[in-house]
């Protein structure tokens, strides 16, 4: 996860813009995690809680340990504005919260659909400062995040 790839007017950019999104973390992911089960709603039997599988994405939303996921989502989101100078240093975690996903089901390609969501839920955010140059700079980081949680997956284990 090289920090180079971001430059310092891209990593200004995804601060200023985040500032806006994390005056209420939990309210935003509401709106990705809404996006997410959009574009794939097969995703949904991912999430159980003890053993029991929500039959709507409207009861998942609901749910105080999905609004946690959610919460733990956008914190996770929230570390990486907060090292961009220095990615690097959160590549470890990042790789065993890939492991994590792995063992509860989740395949690597999930994760485009969760990138633009995410995308979804900042143009919601910021409507017209979310610029092209914004977007770019979001696609980067969120592409070296997942490269990182990618790292953590046992490739003979996919599709088990
Ligand atoms: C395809 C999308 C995803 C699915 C289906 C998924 C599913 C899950 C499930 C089932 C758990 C375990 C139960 C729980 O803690 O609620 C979990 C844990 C977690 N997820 Fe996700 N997740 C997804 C994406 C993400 C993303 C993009 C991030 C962060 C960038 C993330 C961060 C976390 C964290 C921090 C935990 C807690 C890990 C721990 O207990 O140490 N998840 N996820």
């Amino acid at each position: 996860m090289e920090s180079g790839r971001l430059s310092s007017t891209q990593q200004a950019l995804i601060r200023e813009s985040w500032q806006k999104v994390s005056s209420n973390l939990l309210q935003h992911g509401i709106v990705l995690f809404t996006r997410l089960f959009d574009l794939d709603p097969d995703l949904l039997p991912l999430f159980q809680y003890n053993c029991k599988k929500f039959s709507s994405p409207q009861e998942c939303l609901s749910s105080p340990e999905f609004l946690d996921h959610i919460r733990k989502v956008m914190l996770v989101i929230d570390a990486a504005v907060t090292h961009l100078e220095n990615l690097s240093s959160l590549e470890e975690y990042l790789s065993n919260l890939g492991k994590k996903h792995q063992t509860v089901g989740v395949k690597v390609d999930s994760f485009s659909a969760v990138g633009e969501s995410l995308l979804f839920m900042l143009e919601k955010c910021l409507g017209t400062a979310f610029s092209p140059d914004v977007r770019e700079a979001w696609t980067r980081l969120y592409g070296s995040v997942v490269k990182a949680m990618s790292s953590g997956w046992d490739a003979r284990k996919e599709g088990e």
